[in-house]
């Protein structure tokens, strides 16, 4: 039923940005404050079966639920930046994601060794963003293996491909198509 209730709240905008693509718009959900609760409690629910230092979030989507995760945990949030944001020295990670090719960039000073993150984003579908993320936060010496996601598209194999990075996904809702 929560799950249910969250999915009404997510708007599908056909040939968005490229033709072919249904985009999976989450702001109609954000801006909906028990839909955007329940997301934030189903993602806490979800994190209970893991313990964790901190929470990585993925910009810009990510922010959003990966802060509020963070502050329901007790935890700190870490961004994953797009590529030039950082004022420091970074590590980067170019990656290609469902509709196009990006940058993912990490202050690793932020990552003490061994510390156990957990990855969320708004949506997995090729996953290729969150592999580049986890790469990014294994470089800096985190432990990362459970993603968490509001969003999955199944068909465009996402899970599959975290877990031959080891990363065990999932996520609140699933949408099927692309
Ligand atoms: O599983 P993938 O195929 O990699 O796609 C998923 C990613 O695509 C979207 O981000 P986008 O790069 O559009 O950035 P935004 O959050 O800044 O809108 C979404 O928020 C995920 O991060
Ligand atoms: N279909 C989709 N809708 C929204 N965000 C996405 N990111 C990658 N694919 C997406």
């Amino acid at each position: 039923m929560t799950a249910d209730a969250i999915k009404a709240r997510i708007r599908t905008v056909p040939d968005f940005p490229k033709k072919g693509i249904q985009f999976r718009d989450i702001t109609t959900l954000l801006a909906d404050g028990e839909a955007l609760a329940m997301s934030v409690q189903e993602l806490a629910r979800l994190s209970r079966t893991g313990q964790f230092d901190s929470v990585a979030g993925i910009e810009a989507r990510g922010f959003i639920f990966g802060t509020a995760l963070a502050i329901q945990l007790g935890l700190g949030f870490i961004p994953l930046r797009k590529g030039g944001k950082l004022p420091v020295e970074t590590i980067g990670e170019d990656y290609s994601l469902e509709y196009g090719i990006a940058r993912l960039e990490l202050d690793p000073s932020l990552i003490a060794t061994g510390e156990r993150v957990l990855l969320v984003d708004d949506l997995l579908a090729t996953g290729g963003t969150a592999i580049a993320g986890a790469n990014l936060l294994r470089r800096a010496g985190a432990v990362v293996d459970r993603a968490l996601f509001v969003i999955d598209l199944p068909e465009l194999g996402g899970a599959k491909a975290l877990a031959a990075h080891g990363l065990n996904a999932e996520a609140v809702v699933t949408f099927e198509g692309h």
